[in-house]
């Protein structure tokens, strides 16, 4: 780059940076003194209106008063909010207001644009001349989108079309240009280099200046229902959906508000490492949740649901346990299609038989039997779904209990009730009376006065015995509250017996044949249902089963959805059956979906496809309304790790590593455990010396991690951190985390404890060895005590270098 190109850009840059400066200090005051306004406005608010209800007219002119207050504070403060959003975005651009430049030649047009793009917009005090334009902005599409040459962007009035006459990228740090690149071919190359070369952080990076092509078009796809991101390890798509939340907030920002959009995390370790993104680029975070705390929300208290952690470890470890295969066959099954259709044919069935209720107890006594609300159910008319009768019945029972509970009054056990309450209750029930004795104090003087202006006694009949009345309402009371909870359960549908609805599947083939008109049923079903009852039986639900009962008892009391969300993101796609997508489109109907993952990491064994033209992904909406992208070029690891990672999967060659060079992955074996770990602990004490800050021991298994954990700690190693699936925070440093724990997080360095064919030697084993390798950005290392996994002989030693074999003699 020419010294005269420097200087122009240095200049032009310091110009902005003055500009930029002068308009902060320009409006701190104005953000100031709005923030002062909007607090005195709602102080004062209740002076500045007149509240007078004497009349109509009065009433009416009172609400318009207060109606107009508060939309006038409601506008100040939206004002401010807009004032100190601009102000904070100024802020931001100030240390690096842009990142890339485009010139750009519109069709027809005698003069090009300098079109300069940073993290939010930034307009000269003439109000029309972009000086930085927001990387969202149409325009700025030009630089993600091509090389120089012929080139066009979209906007909502159409397409326009051009000639990108340069294309450059800066990296601008305080106010200086550090260095200044002019692309030609992909964008970025050199700046992406950089970037990727830098160790790995504690929290995820925004990456909005070396967005690639095709992750812009994640970002930007706006047209499907669904969209399906099936990105090798490491190719961004987490990237991509962040960013892509960032687009839509700005897009439609009118319309949707960040907590609209909810994104479903792997984990809450996860969720804390994505945390700060959003922020960054100056939006507010969307929600974020776990699936698991989904389920375990709707559950409530009644049940309590495995965790999908603690069922990868059981797939993992009790391998030749009694039982182990038919928790597989069940795992499979209940997380499948096929299992769904054969629960929505339950619901029918339902809808003819076989309801259960819960009897409506009271006292020691049953009020309402079950088998009157299976006979009242199906006395409804049967044209009615299911989820419609049990709100009639639901009503019907509510109305049972009122009578009943008049009836009540009478029973022995009120009037002793009576008798025992202690004078604080009669005092609290004396209050709530004093109105109508007030009342009837009112009625008593008219009585009184109408006898004097009549001259006529009334009849006995017309005197009010107050005590009487007064213990009548006391016996009213008593009764009322009794029945409190009685009416609260029945709201809450605790008479529908949905542990009992679900269980009754797990019966026996025969009946379960014709419940459901299942024909494949699995080979082991009585084991299967032996164990699903024996978890129901202490109000326990296996993961796989968690989501089918919520299915099922919404099918039963009505479904629940939340119409707010207009965006739900499902991050590690492929760790979802297509029972819960099934689960998702219902909970969220108004809601577009993004689904990102990854086959190749599927190490549950209800994993969906994403991209299979038998996805269920893709019948969800239907294809016309689904849209899939594809990310092959993965950047999270050197060039040496990815060709080594993509060799493990089959498949795997059609990952494009990223050109950036480091080692091959070491392998290292050891003549027993402790020779090993010595091995380990030198390792990491080099690697940390070398300048490496997050460095992950990764194990198979929490039990096995566990265990290194505790034999490293012994050693000497200090500061290390145990990962379990409790923790809340991703820091930097020297942890031992179990693989399926450390999905979606990347590390400096990764050692595979154990990569013998004991732990990583089943087919299924193949992904989880793959996800833990491809943690890694800049060193792999892998162990073994004895043979190497069958996955790691099949690979070309080209690929890797051999450490001389270490024994316990040295
Ligand atoms: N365009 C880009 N510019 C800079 N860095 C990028 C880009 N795309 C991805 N990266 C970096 O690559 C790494 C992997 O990205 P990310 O975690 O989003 O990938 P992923 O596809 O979700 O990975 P995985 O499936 O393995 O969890 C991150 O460090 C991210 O910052």
């Amino acid at each position: 780059m020419e010294a005269k190109d420097w200087r122009q850009e240095q200049e032009r840059q310091e110009r902005v940076r003055n500009k930029l400066q002068a308009r902060i200090a320009e409006l701190e005051p104005e953000v100031a003194g709005l923030r002062d306004q909007a607090t005195d406005i709602r102080k004062r608010f209740w002076e500045e209106v007149t509240i007078n209800t004497s009349t109509a007219e009065d009433f009416e002119e009172t609400f318009y008063s207060v109606q107009q207050q508060s939309a006038m504070l409601a506008e100040r403060e939206r004002g401010h909010k807009r004032l100190v959003r601009q102000w904070e975005g100024m802020k931001r651009l100030l240390p690096s207001p842009y990142f890339g430049r485009v010139d750009f030649q519109e069709d027809g047009l005698n003069a090009s644009e300098q079109v300069y793009i940073g993290v939010s917009s930034f307009i000269d005090n003439d109000g029309l001349n972009f000086l930085i334009y927001d990387w969202r902005s149409p325009i700025a599409s030009l630089y993600y989108d091509y090389p120089p040459g012929r080139a066009s962007y979209d906007t909502p009035a159409g397409r326009i079309e051009g000639t990108m006459e340069l294309k450059r990228q800066f990296q601008i740090q305080n106010g200086r240009i550090r260095n200044m690149f002019d692309a030609s071919e992909t964008i970025g190359d050199e700046l992406l280099q950089q970037v990727l070369g830098k160790d790995a952080d504690s929290q995820m990076k925004s990456i909005v200046a070396t967005i690639q092509k095709e992750q812009n078009a994640i970002i930007r796809n706006d047209n499907s229902r669904m969209l399906i991101v099936q990105g090798a390890a490491g190719s961004g798509k987490t990237s991509a959906a962040l960013q892509r939340v960032a687009y839509l907030l700005y897009k439609h920002r009118q319309t949707i508000r960040a907590d609209q959009i909810v994104l479903f995390s792997p984990n809450p370790m996860f969720s804390s490492y994505i945390s700060t993104v959003l922020p960054e680029l100056g939006e507010e975070n969307m929600q974020q949740t776990t699936f698991q705390e989904y389920l375990d929300y709707w559950l409530g208290s009644s049940l309590r649901s495995e965790d999908p952690f603690d069922q990868i470890e059981f797939t993992l470890t009790a391998q030749g346990e009694p039982g182990y295969e038919a928790r597989l066959q069940g795992i499979a099954y209940k997380t499948s299609e096929a299992f769904l259709k054969a629960l929505q044919n339950y619901g029918k069935w339902l809808g003819r038989e076989g309801m259960r209720f819960n009897d409506v107890w009271f006292r020691d006594r049953v009020l309402i039997t079950a088998e009157r609300m299976s006979a009242k159910l199906y006395d409804f008319d049967s044209s009615l779904p299911l989820f419609s009768r049990i709100a009639l019945l639901q009503e019907w029972l509510l109305d049972e209990l009122a009578s009943l509970e008049r009836e009540e009054r009478n029973a022995f056990w009120v009037q002793e009730e009576l008798n025992y309450l202690d004078n604080e209750q009669y005092a609290e029930v004396f209050d709530i009376l004093h109105k109508d004795r007030e009342v009837l104090d009112l009625a008593e003087q008219y009585a009184v006065v109408r006898e004097q202006m009549n001259n006529k006694r009334r009849g006995d009949e017309g005197d009010v015995d107050f005590s009487q009345r007064e213990e009548e309402l006391i016996l009213r009371r008593i009764v009322k509250e009794s029945f409190k909870p009685l009416r609260k359960s029945v709201k809450n549908f605790s008479f529908v017996d949905a542990k009992g609805i679900y269980g009754q599947l797990f019966g026996d083939e025969t009946s379960y044949r014709e419940q459901t008109n299942e024909i494949a049923i699995p080979p082991l079903w009585p084991e299967i249902c032996k164990q699903t009852k024996d978890m129901l039986s202490r109000n326990e639900l296996f993961h796989e089963d968690a989501t089918p009962y919520l299915f099922v008892k919404e099918m039963v009391e009505g479904v629940r959805t939340n119409t707010e969300i207009r965006h739900v993101f499902v991050d590690e796609g492929q760790d979802y059956s297509a029972f819960q997508y099934e689960y998702f489109k219902k909970l969220f109907p108004r809601a577009r979906m993004t689904v990102l993952g990854d086959f190749g990491q599927a190490i549950f064994i209800q994993a969906t496809n994403l991209e299979a033209s038998d996805s269920p992904l893709i019948r969800l909406f239907g294809e016309a309304d689904t849209s899939l992208v594809r990310l092959v070029r993965s950047y999270r690891s050197t060039r040496e790790i990815v060709e080594f990672t993509k060799s493990l999967l089959p498949g795997g060659e059609e990952i494009v590593p990223f050109e950036r060079r480091g080692r091959k992955p070491l392998l290292i074996r050891s003549n027993g455990v402790k020779k090993r770990d010595a091995q380990l602990l030198e390792d990491i004490a080099s690697l940390r010396a070398e300048g490496f800050a997050s460095i992950a021991v990764i194990t198979k298994t929490a039990a096995e991690s566990r265990e290194v954990y505790e034999s490293l700690r012994i050693q000497g190693e200090e500061g290390l951190q145990l990962i379990t699936k409790e923790t809340r925070d991703f820091e930097k440093g020297v942890m031992v985390i179990p693989v399926y724990l450390a999905k979606g997080v990347e590390f400096d360095a990764v050692l595979v404890y154990d990569a013998s064919p004991e732990a990583y030697g089943r087919d299924n084993e193949r992904k989880l060895l793959y996800t833990a390798c491809t943690r890694a950005m800049h060193r792999l290392h892998l162990y073994t005590t004895g043979d190497w996994s069958p996955f790691v002989q099949a690979l070309s030693a080209n690929f890797y270098e051999k450490a001389p074999i270490l024994t316990d003699r040295g």
